[in-house]
């Protein structure tokens, strides 16, 4: 701890950091009472590499999403001094940092923790590079791992919903040792970006009880066997041991004490409490006050996580995971999710928003986002016609497939741009319902639901996402509610507040019932709802492999 403030001085300070996925946001919490002092926001320079490869202009494969190291180092030089200053803070007054990360964003790395595209001689090979949560080139990998786990009854199968997402640590993994076995040989640390970013804060390994078990399939005290890795590939056979164990953190602990390297990239003060690592939805709970059993938090932005407490395990068919102590000591905590969420509507307000639009996005000062929002908002529930699938970053829940991909059905001569803007933002919400529905179904109930993330931004999103789930929404008030909940973990390393629940009932804030459903609009959603569950069976579960011929047929033809 910091010699020149106690951690139960007023004047206390903790600082978060989320890394997202294209910047690292910085906030500057009060411990006391979790006032948000100053922020601060670094965009990575290289963002997400999936066409080229910064170092040779080379041309990477579909599906690949990859980021540069030297981009995560950058936020700590930036924009924690930018924070300090922004909010006048003098860096003595800082008892803690914690930090929170993307997941599965997994890179390769030497036993010093070196990401291997920094090594002489890798930086021209895609694989010695992180692989971000949204690389989706790992699917056939996926596939043998679930169906070698179904045949041999592995045991934690079940943990996963019965199914093991592409974009989990092990299909990456073997992705690599497939398509490029010398770097996967170099590997010493196949290391979550969460637990290698607090590596280069305090100069010590750990890894989190969070990202193991959500994304590296540690449960119950162990990782996947030697046996059954073996049977995968047995190149692959001592993957675990090897290249990913170690003694596992719990959330709120402390890491380590900032090194004098970190210390002067950061300006703070060598030894500040360091937190354990943790992943960016989880650690939002936090901030969003929802570490109680049943209070299921939506984070909404690129994706869409959905993190929950309950007291004891359920399967839930086609979940993340559910991981004992996942988000905080002492309960089970249960992930659902969207690949693709406030990406989909980016991909229309950005790619085919009409020239009109945008210039009256421009001259209104507001986002083509707002004009589509705004033009959408006034029509009647059905109005357009339309069904969409939101899958055009793949399923992660309930069908938990990245080979599927996005549709839209009812369109006509008529249809306006507005009208598919409205489509997609009801496809995820329906996203939303099917998830929900199934941890119901499940007997894990959800007692209420709270939003964070920018997509609470969005009054047409919110209005839609109440109607279509025919609940209230909660919003959790803080704009950057998980660098707010990566400092309530700091303040807990630091000993500001005995445990998360408490420090989360200090500093954390939420504005209950901020959305209503309107009952009108509710009902006649349930009659669209009918429709996507319809369209989601038949290209999701069997009824039409369409969607996966076409995707091979890509592929097919991109390789040639
Ligand atoms: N006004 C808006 N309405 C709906 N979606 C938006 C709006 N502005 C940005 N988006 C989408 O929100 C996503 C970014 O969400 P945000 O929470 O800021 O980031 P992240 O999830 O990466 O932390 C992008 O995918 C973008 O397309
Ligand atoms: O899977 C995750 C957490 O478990 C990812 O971190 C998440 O989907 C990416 O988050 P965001 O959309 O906020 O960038």
């Amino acid at each position: 701890m910091n010699a020149n403030v106690s951690a139960n001085n007023d004047d206390a300070v903790v600082i978060g950091i989320d890394f997202g996925t294209l910047s690292g946001r910085v906030v500057a919490v009060r411990v006391r009472d979790g006032a948000e002092l100053a922020t601060a926001v670094h965009p990575y320079e290289h963002g997400v590499v999936s066409r080229t490869l910064p170092a040779t202009g080379a041309p990477l494969p579909p599906d690949t999403a990859l980021q540069v190291p030297e981009d995560y180092r950058a936020v700590l030089r930036n924009a924690v001094p930018k924070a300090l200053a922004a909010g006048g803070i003098a860096p003595e007054r800082v008892i803690g940092i914690g930090t929170d990360f993307t997941a599965c964003t997994v890179l390769p790395a030497t036993a010093t923790g070196v990401p291997l595209c920094e090594l002489p001689g890798f930086a021209d090979r895609p694989h010695a590079y992180p692989k971000l949560w949204k690389h989706h080139a790992a699917q056939a990998e996926a596939d043998e791992i679930n169906a070698l786990a179904r045949r041999r009854g592995e045991a934690w199968l079940p943990r996963y919903g019965g199914r093991v997402s592409a974009e989990w640590q092990f299909a990456k993994g073997l992705q690599v040792l497939r398509e490029d076995p010398e770097v996967y040989d170099h590997t010493d640390r196949w290391i979550e970006a969460a637990d290698w970013i607090v590596w280069q804060l305090c100069g010590r390994e750990t890894r989190n009880v969070c990202a193991a078990g959500y994304k590296g399939i540690h449960q119950d005290g162990a990782w996947p066997t030697r046996d059954y890795l073996a049977e995968l590939d047995p190149r692959f056979a001592r993957f675990a041991e090897e290249k990913v164990a170690h003694p596992l953190s719990q959330l709120g602990d402390r890491a380590g004490g900032l090194t004098a390297e970190a210390a002067a990239w950061t300006g703070l003060p060598e030894g500040t409490a360091v937190a354990v690592g943790n992943v960016d939805a989880h650690v939002t709970a936090a901030a969003a006050q929802t570490v109680e059993p049943g209070r299921m938090l939506a984070v909404m932005g690129t994706s869409t996580c959905h993190v929950m407490n309950g007291t004891g395990f359920a399967e839930v068919p086609g979940m993340c995971g559910a991981v004992r102590d996942g988000i905080a000591p002492g309960l089970w905590g249960y992930e659902a999710g969207q690949s693709g969420v406030g990406d989909i509507f980016g991909w229309l307000a950005e790619g085919f928003a009409p020239p009109e639009y945008v210039r009256e996005a421009r001259e209104q000062g507001i986002s083509v986002h707002d004009v589509l929002s705004r033009r959408a908002a006034a029509q009647p529930v059905g109005g357009h016609g339309l069904v969409a699938l939101d899958w055009h970053s793949g399923n992660r829940s309930v069908l938990v497939d990245h080979d599927l991909s996005g549709v839209i059905a009812g369109m006509t001569l008529a249809t306006r741009p507005e009208d598919v803007y409205r489509a997609l933002v009801e496809a995820t919400a329906f996203g939303t319902r099917t998830i929900l529905d199934a941890f119901a179904g499940s007997g894990v109930p959800v007692a209420e639901l709270t939003v964070a993330g920018g997509l609470k931004r969005n009054a047409f999103v919110m209005r839609i996402y109440a109607d279509v789930l025919g609940r209230p929404l909660h919003v959790a008030d803080s704009d950057e509610a998980p660098a707010l909940g990566s400092a309530i973990h700091a303040a807990v390393a630091a000993g500001a507040h005995p445990d998360i629940a408490a420090a989360s009932a200090a500093m954390g804030s939420t504005t209950r019932d901020a959305v209503l459903p309107d009952p009108g609009r509710s009902a006649a959603y349930d009659d669209l709802y009918a429709v996507y569950t319809e369209l989601h069976d038949h290209f999701g579960r069997g009824g039409s492999d369409a969607l996966h011929r076409l995707r091979a047929l890509r592929n097919q033809s991109l390789s040639s």
